[in-house]
């Protein structure tokens, strides 16, 4: 609600220092045009402080420079972002209104909760009467007869089923003809839940919206098991994946501890972050080697991961590698790949699979290592365990769950103010708008520098660091800030 400058200062900043991230709108905001009371500010008994005030924020990084700040004035803006929630007075009249929701991208733990809330939101916060749930991702705006009708009896059940009933699909994506239809069918209020590749086909959409001067709000709801999106808390369905992850490992464990030399080796998803591949590691606590995309690693020599590992096991009996798909893919590319890099329908590189590639160059190397050296003088007993989909194709857990009911019913809520080209996110645990633009070609990356999550990870494998200053510099360079992260593509 609505606060004094003085009740705005922060660690000695005062209203001026902050940078506030602008969110696009679908109107010009100096024309005087008409807004709607919030029907939920129509209900008897809604308390006025459910509202966001339009100068509420949340800080981008609540970690301060405190010498940032000069008794001269303000030397440096804090990052901010507009606060998630209720407006007061709204862009749209919703009696009037049409919505149309997609799923875009690989499926996610959460996808039909997303939906289900939306849906909800929309009809009974808002009273919105028209909602079309698209099928199989963007392809789907071409094909309208295809479309479904969403209302609160379809929709009610959804939140305890893994997938998308909707579907999604890779590939697809025409802007122009995406935009032909949703003006076709009198959309003006677009929710998209994906991943990266769907923020970049969403933000196109908001600019040719905008070029050819209509108003239709676009709302993304970011999606991935992968946690691969900077800036944000995380995304929906990661904490689903890494419990998933974390029962394969404990399958591996146990077969591992089953055999003599048992040697467990765990390939997980991850494609160019290894969020997955860390906390479920962190999670089983008896790990003696993670490999994720972050961080190179070489097999022979001092430092090395044979070296490591034929010690755990002539120590220990058994062993156990996490490996995100992701890892070592220029070490397969000097060992030996075919060379062709294959791309699936959305332009994502299809990688080597680095598990049975990883069990081929340490199964001899190992068994070298070890021979002789045990009372029976045992092999290696390989266990691969890849759960593959067995992490992604489930109903989200219930603090997923819950979490996509506040993104949802935030989205809905920033697009009924009239703000679009916006995804929708946590940042530092406060639910908040984000413009599309500061994240779509960018990517979250574990951060590997001295205190984070991954020095964790070290400490509880025991496994070399492959890390060097010059790495430390590097990396910290390209840590995430708001206005930072690492740039892709
Ligand atoms: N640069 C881009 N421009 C327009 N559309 C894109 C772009 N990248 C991906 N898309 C579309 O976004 C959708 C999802 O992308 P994909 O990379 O498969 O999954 P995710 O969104 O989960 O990362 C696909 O339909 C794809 O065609
Ligand atoms: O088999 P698919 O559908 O291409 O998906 C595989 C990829 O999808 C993911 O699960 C998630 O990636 P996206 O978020 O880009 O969809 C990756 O971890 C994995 O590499
Ligand atoms: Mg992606």
């Amino acid at each position: 609600m609505a606060s004094t400058d003085e009740d705005r200062e922060f660690n000695g900043k005062s209203k001026d220092a902050w940078n506030v991230q602008h969110i696009d709108l679908v109107f010009d905001s100096n024309s005087d045009r008409t807004m709607f009371p919030n029907p939920l500010s129509q209900r008897p008994n809604t308390p006025l402080c459910w509202f966001v005030d339009g100068d509420d924020a949340v800080a981008a990084d609540v970690q301060v420079d405190t010498e940032g700040v000069s008794s001269e004035g303000i030397k440096i803006k804090a990052e901010a972002f507009p606060l998630a929630g209720p407006r007061l007075n709204i862009a749209f009249d919703p009696q009037k209104s049409i919505a149309a929701v997609v799923t875009c991208g690989g499926l996610c733990p959460g996808l039909n909760t997303v939906v289900r809330e939306i849906v909800m939101c929309l009809r009974r916060q808002y009273g919105v009467p028209t909602i079309y749930g698209i099928p199989f991702g963007y392809r789907g705006f071409q094909d309208r007869p295809s479309w479904i009708k969403l209302d609160e009896k379809k929709v009610r059940n959804f939140h305890n089923m893994g997938g998308s009933f909707l579907g999604s699909s890779r590939g697809g994506h025409d802007t122009n003809a995406i935009v032909d239809a949703l003006v076709e069918a009198g959309i003006n209020l677009l929710f998209v839940t994906g991943g990266d590749g769907t923020l970049r086909g969403a933000a196109k959409i908001a600019e040719e919206i905008q070029s050819r001067g209509i108003e239709i709000a676009v709302a993304v709801i970011p999606k991935t098991i992968d946690n691969d999106i900077p800036l944000i808390d995380r995304t929906f369905g990661f904490e689903s994946a890494v419990d998933a992850a974390r029962r394969a490992i404990d399958v591996a464990v146990t077969e591992a501890q089953g055999f003599p030399l048992g040697l467990g080796v765990v390939k997980v998803m991850g494609r160019h972050s290894g969020f997955i591949a860390m906390h479920a590691t962190l999670g089983s606590r008896v790990v003696d080697l993670c490999l994720v995309p972050e961080v190179d690693f070489y097999l022979d020599g001092e430092g090395g991961i044979v070296d490591h590992l034929a010690n755990r096991l002539l120590e220990n009996g058994n062993a156990i590698v996490v490996i995100a798909e992701g890892a070592g893919q220029d070490l397969m590319a000097t060992l030996g790949s075919n060379g062709v890099t294959k791309r699936d329908a959305s332009g994502n590189i299809i990688l080597d699979d680095v598990g049975p590639w990883l069990i081929q160059q340490l199964e001899p190397r190992l068994n070298e290592k070890v021979k002789g050296k045990t009372p029976f003088n045992d092999q290696i007993k390989f266990k691969y365990v890849d759960p593959s989909y067995m992490v992604r194709g489930i109903p989200p857990s219930t603090n997923d769950n819950n979490f996509c009911t506040q993104l949802a019913h935030n989205a809905v809520h920033g697009a009924m103010a009239g703000m679009t080209s916006f995804l929708v996110a946590s940042v530092n645990t406060r639910g908040c708008y984000l413009p599309i633009d500061l994240i779509a070609n960018k990517q979250n990356v574990i951060d590997t520098s001295n205190q984070s999550l991954w020095s964790y990870v070290i400490f509880d494998t025991h496994q070399p660091t492959f890390t060097q200053q010059d790495d430390c510099q590097r990396r910290s360079d390209s840590r995430m800030t708001a206005s930072g992260g690492v740039i892709i593509g």
